[in-house]
């Protein structure tokens, strides 16, 4: 197993924000997180990512313990796109996609062959000599995606030599971007767990994920709600559980994907319900239970 998450669990100010999470995922995966606002996404990658070391429980990467490995050895190991990462400094965009390099201490030559394949990848070759604080969010975000994939990368092109050892950590990593661009940024993860990595993504698209995830975590309350395929996961009693609110599971015609759809009588008058903080206990009564529990065969 390349990730191995048993029972952590982590305050922050005086508050359990995870709880008991265990969780397994194999290299070639590609692991979407789920959940309401609030809900321990970004502090669950948090802690994948290194930045809180003060949890209870185990997690091992390729069998060896996280908090034993130093911050290089982690930085070689996984890269990560947080959410809303804002320079403020008019860096270009090459230099920002160059800063993925920073840690590999290779050759000039290299770097700038590895550099250019991130950027014609990600689409952004264009916008290379860009000031990054001039360009839209999307944009933004599809140089991050550029910059973390300079950084996975050691050779420029996917190949096999990160097969089985490189771990990719995306939170919302498709905000802001348009349609044709948020299929691109997965398909490009798609692809990296086709050549061996790990992928783990927090989406709050409900078709992206039916679309790409080869498992689906649904995180509620800091916990995981439950966790698995797309088909076991993405059903109307999952999410009315997780995200308070009754939906409509379809089947796509073509590809059989669950289409979710919120069921209209039940979501006309959430302004009414209050509670929208699912983090705090909502009040799971005030749904009618008429919703069948999903279409899907
Ligand atoms: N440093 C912190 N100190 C105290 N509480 C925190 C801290 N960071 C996060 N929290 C709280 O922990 C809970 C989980 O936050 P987190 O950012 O992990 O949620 P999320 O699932 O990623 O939500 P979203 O979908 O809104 O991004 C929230 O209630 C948040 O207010």
């Amino acid at each position: 197993m390349m990730l191995d998450i048993q029972n952590i669990s982590l305050s922050l100010g005086g508050r359990r924000i995870l709880q008991h999470v265990s969780l397994q995922a194999k290299a070639g995966e590609l692991c979407v997180v789920m959940g309401a606002n609030g809900a321990g996404k970004t502090t669950l990658l948090k802690v994948l990512a290194g930045e809180y070391r003060h949890y209870t429980g185990q997690i091992r990467l390729h069998g060896e313990q996280l908090q034993s490995l130093s911050v290089a050895e982690q930085a070689q190991r996984r890269a990560v796109l947080s959410q809303q990462v804002v320079l403020q400094l008019a860096f270009t965009v090459r230099e920002v996609v160059q800063m993925g390099r920073f840690v590999h201490h290779a050759a000039p030559e290299l770097d700038t062959a590895i550099v250019d394949y991130a950027m014609d990848t990600m689409q952004v070759a264009d916008l290379a000599g860009r000031s990054w604080v001039t360009l839209s969010g999307g944009q933004q975000q599809r140089v991050h995606m550029a910059r973390v994939l300079a950084q996975l990368l050691e050779k420029p092109q996917l190949e096999k030599s990160i097969a089985g050892k490189k771990m990719l950590l995306l939170d919302e990593p498709v905000t802001g971007m348009d349609i044709r661009h948020q299929q691109l940024a997965l398909q490009l993860a798609k692809k990296l767990t086709e050549h061996g990595m790990l992928v783990i993504a927090v989406l709050h698209d409900f078709q992206l994920a039916a679309a790409y995830a080869d498992q689906l975590i649904f995180l509620h309350q800091g916990g995981v709600h439950v966790a698995g395929s797309v088909q076991e996961v993405l059903t109307a009693s999952h999410i009315r559980h997780c995200f308070g609110i009754g939906v409509q599971v379809l089947v796509h015609p073509q590809c059989n994907h669950p289409i979710v759809i919120p069921a209209f009588a039940e979501t006309s008058n959430l302004l009414y319900h209050g509670n929208n903080d699912l983090f705090s206990p909502v009040s799971m009564e005030q749904l009618p239970d008429s919703q069948p529990e999903s279409t899907h065969p």
